[in-house]
């Protein structure tokens, strides 16, 4: 094997794509990069063939590669974890680029940690690159916060009594990222100095972490660039060769474009299937509606699940099918009439997806169609919209209005979706 990345469990792994499209942009040909999953017997048998030119290692090697190595760089040494190897005529080096990878993104977001106290959740492999790129930028403290209170940590019982006043806040441990979306290490409201959080989990897009501290006007950064910036630093050290940052926010909005969900909110009618099928082809994004798969799950007709079991019924599904639907990538995803009255759905809908909302009149939303009973009185649809209509311009990131010929709605959502919407995800 030339290169590759070896761990105990890599589905979830991003670094082929990254690493293949750093080659493609650089021109680098016959780039070969394997993703090698290992258990602990053969990661020992892997580490003495040394059958490889270079390698990124991840959880739970990073610690247990350093006895085969001939040589490791400084920063490696000091953070006491290797991400990367090289085999030099049959001599191991180790480095360190996940050190490289924070630190560019916390250069990158304008983040200053001078002076500042930061709280680094979780005390793993990702806490040691991270702790370092703090102390390297002169953290006045640094506090470690683990479940298990041990080897420098704090508990979290001693984080809500003694460090309520972070200044900044890392997520290192891998709560919140998929599946297991819907949780958050913290609650940022309790942190009231609380000025950036910073998260390396990449799955979802925005972790309900940084989803939150973006609520709450706090800034924060997404995890996503930590790893294409050290998959481009290992690059680098693997082909021996060097090239301008900029690659890394370059690979960072395509892998958004080909990740983000858009979500079609608005009034019965507005176009929200109509528009979602369009832009399916346009965007080459699979169309879902958050109805069909309310149907699909519950094996019933919408008017069945209602008689059968009420509205409460009924919208326990839909939250039930919004959070799997929120779990998906580069879908489009047509809301029901009343998803967006339960908060709770488009919280976890915008982890991964780009709110849309569709805005035709009132008076072009009648319709005589006997399976839209709701929509044949204009009075109960002014009332509807009146309702309603604050609660979609809340959840939306971006208006579209669809009063005139609908090709010109897609090609407005298709040119916000690529320039203003990409870039607000990744700042
Ligand atoms: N800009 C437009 N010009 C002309 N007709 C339109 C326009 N936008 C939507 N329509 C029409 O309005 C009707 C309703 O559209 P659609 O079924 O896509 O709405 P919807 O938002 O998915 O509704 P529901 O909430 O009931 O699922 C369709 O017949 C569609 O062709
Ligand atoms: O998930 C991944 O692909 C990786 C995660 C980090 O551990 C990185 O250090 C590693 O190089 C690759
Ligand atoms: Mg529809």
């Amino acid at each position: 094997m030339k290169y590759g990345l070896i761990g105990e469990h890599l589905g979830h792994s991003f670094s082929k794509q990254i690493q293949t499209r750093i080659a493609e942009i650089e021109n680098v040909k016959d780039y070969d990069y394997q993703l090698v999953e290992l258990d602990k017997e053969e990661f020992k048998e892997f580490m003495e063939k040394k059958d490889f030119t270079g390698i990124n290692v991840t959880i739970p090697y990073k610690k247990d590669v350093i006895p085969y190595l001939d040589e490791m760089d400084e920063s490696a040494k000091a953070i006491g974890a290797v991400n990367t190897i090289i085999n030099v005529d049959g001599k191991l080096k180790g480095y360190n680029t996940d050190f490289g990878g924070f630190l560019y993104m916390v250069k990158a977001h304008n983040v200053h940690m001078e002076g500042k106290k930061v709280l680094i959740i979780g005390n793993g492999g990702a806490c040691a690159a991270v702790k370092a790129v703090c102390e390297h930028e002169n953290a006045k403290a640094i506090v470690i916060v683990s479940r298990s209170s041990d080897r420098g940590a704090i508990g979290y019982d001693e984080m809500y009594t003694s460090h309520l006043d972070a200044d900044i806040v890392v997520n290192t441990s891998p709560v919140g990222m998929f599946p297991n979306i819907t949780n958050a290490p913290i609650d940022v409201s309790w942190f009231h100095k609380l000025e950036c959080v910073l998260d390396v989990v990449y799955n979802p897009i925005l972790t309900r972490l940084c989803f939150e501290a973006q609520e709450a006007d706090i800034k924060r950064v997404i995890g996503l660039e930590m790893l294409i910036a050290q998959a481009k630093y290992t690059f680098e050290i693997f082909e021996n060769m060097s090239f301008d940052d900029s690659i890394i926010d370059e690979i960072k909005k395509e892998m958004l474009k080909d990740r983000c969900n858009i979500v079609l909110i608005g009034m019965p009618s507005a176009g929200k299937t109509t528009i979602g099928k369009m832009l399916e082809e346009k965007l080459g994004k699979e169309f879902f509606d958050l109805d069909d798969m309310i149907i699909a799950k519950a094996g019933k007709s919408i008017p069945e699940i209602f008689q059968e079991s009420g509205e409460a019924g009924f919208r326990a599904i839909e939250t039930e099918v919004a959070i799997e639907a929120s779990k998906m990538n580069n879908k489009i995803i047509a809301t029901g009439g009343g998803t967006i009255k339960h908060k709770v759905n488009m919280d976890f809908l915008r982890l991964n997806g780009i709110t849309i909302f569709i805005d035709r009149d009132v008076d072009k939303l009648i319709s005589s169609d006997p399976n839209r009973p709701l929509s044949s009185s204009k009075l109960a649809l002014q009332q509807m919209h009146k309702e309603r209509y604050p609660l979609y311009q809340k959840y939306a990131a971006y208006v579209a209005v669809n009063n005139t010929n609908i090709e010109e709605t897609v090609d407005d959502i298709v040119n916000a979706y690529h320039s203003i919407l990409i870039d607000a995800v990744a700042d």
